[in-house]
């Protein structure tokens, strides 16, 4: 029996994925195999040893301590994907919400209520301070042109808005999508200088992290729109309050509140609702339980962040599945303890993702714990797993 602990509520629908005589999945499980996670924070976490596998129902993994599950031969998933549809919608709202003072507006609606029956005159009167203007005919920016982004950029053509796209390591799969419509940017400063409208789509990574700064601001135009449904930590805060403040930006909807920016003049404030809706949930989940599955099982790797795709179809058996360091003679040294053992290889594939490696050998006989712990022992070996099939 495996013990799944969720640290977020997960859609049923993922739950129900993980077979319950095969499974015990819940908030309180104790030395957990692996966690279901959503946007808890999970860098002050402290991995039990039983942990093998962390499933991101998401694609940001920046609540999540990577190198210190690489560290520990932790596998890291998230769904790319999954929830892109959510977010676009979500992002075509803010394009409207940075336009037309929507919020602002219904907000004053609400506090006309003392105008009783002369409400509607009151409105009729009072809506030209709500004025906004249109998106059709302006130029959006999009940062980031991945799952979301790509997404994000084609709709806005169909807005009527000419778009710039920019992304310096666009997939394959990316480039395919994107519609012929939207202009590549080499470059951010090609987006701050055209845009009246910049929305972010990237990781929040060392890199990424404050670049809507106060260097940024000063190359856009003046009264840029931003949307930022990504991370609260690709903007400086500070800088950007002095930027709504000076009317450099004239509007921020951001998903990510914090004590700083909620108050800020034309801030729109949404509570990190853009992968909120039934069917984005059910996918991650979806997705994330059957990652998580089928590596505590079968040991396989798909859509991890630390670790390389692997899929072996099952021959002999037995399985071991060895995480460690991509460094010259991992291979040998173990392929040595299992011909030193005198264990049959029936099929091995190693695959490698920067500075880790995965190996997965079928053998067709039961191998001892011994043999595993033997593999355990080697330098630069993380995680040993064996499997029977
Ligand atoms: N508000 C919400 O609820 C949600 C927020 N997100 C956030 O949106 C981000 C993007 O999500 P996806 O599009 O699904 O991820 P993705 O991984 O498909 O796309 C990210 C893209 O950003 C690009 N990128 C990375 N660094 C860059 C840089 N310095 N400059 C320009 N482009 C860069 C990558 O090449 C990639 O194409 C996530 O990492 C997450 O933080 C994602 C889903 C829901
Ligand atoms: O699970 C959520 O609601 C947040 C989604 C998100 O931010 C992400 O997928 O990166």
């Amino acid at each position: 029996m495996y013990r799944i602990k969720t640290l977020n509520k997960i859609s049923p629908a993922g739950l129900s994925v993980l077979d319950q005589n095969r499974f015990a999945v819940s908030g309180d499980v104790e030395n957990e195999d692996g966690i279901l996670v959503r946007s808890a924070d999970m860098h002050d976490y402290v991995f039990p040893d039983a942990l093998r596998a962390v499933a991101r129902a998401g694609a940001g993994t920046n609540n999540i301590p990577i190198d210190r599950c690489s560290e520990a031969g932790i596998v890291v998933f998230n769904t790319p994907g999954a929830n892109a549809n959510a977010v676009k919608e979500l992002a075509v709202c803010a394009l409207l919400l940075a336009s037309r003072k929507i919020t602002q507006g219904v907000e004053w609606v609400k506090a006309q209520a003392a105008a009783g029956e002369d409400v509607e005159k009151v409105v009729e009167k009072g809506k030209s301070q709500f004025v906004g203007p249109e998106l059709n005919g302006k130029v959006l920016g999009v940062i980031g042109l991945g799952a979301i982004g790509v997404q994000v950029a084609n709709i806005a053509t169909k807005l009527g808005m000419t778009v710039y796209g920019y992304d310096p390591f666009l997939s394959v799969d990316g480039a395919l999508a994107l519609s012929r419509m939207v202009h590549r940017a080499m470059d951010l400063e090609t987006i701050y200088k055209n845009c009246d409208y910049i929305t972010v789509h990237v990781p929040q990574t060392a890199e990424t992290k404050g670049m809507l700064n106060e260097d940024a601001f000063h190359m856009m135009k003046g009264g840029v729109r931003i949307l930022n449904l990504a991370r609260g930590g690709l903007v400086n805060d500070d800088d950007m309050l002095a930027a709504l403040d000076s009317g450099k930006v004239a509007c921020y909807v951001t998903d990510f509140p914090n004590a700083k920016i909620m108050g800020g003049r034309n801030v729109v404030a949404i509570p990190h609702l853009g992968a909120s809706t039934p069917e984005s949930e059910e996918n991650c989940a979806v997705m994330a339980a059957q990652q998580l599955r089928d590596y505590l099982e079968n040991g396989n790797i798909v859509n991890s962040v630390n670790l390389p795709t692997l899929v072996q179809p099952w021959s002999g058996v037995c399985r071991l599945c060895i995480i460690h360091r991509n460094v010259p003679g991992a291979i040998a040294n173990i392929t040595g303890v299992l011909s030193k053992d005198g264990v049959n290889v029936e099929n091995m594939t190693n695959k490698s993702k920067k500075d880790y490696a995965y190996t997965v050998v079928d053998v067709g006989s039961r191998v001892s714990d011994s043999v595993a712990d033997e593999i355990r022992a080697l330098d630069g070996v993380l995680r040993v797993r064996l499997l029977n099939h």
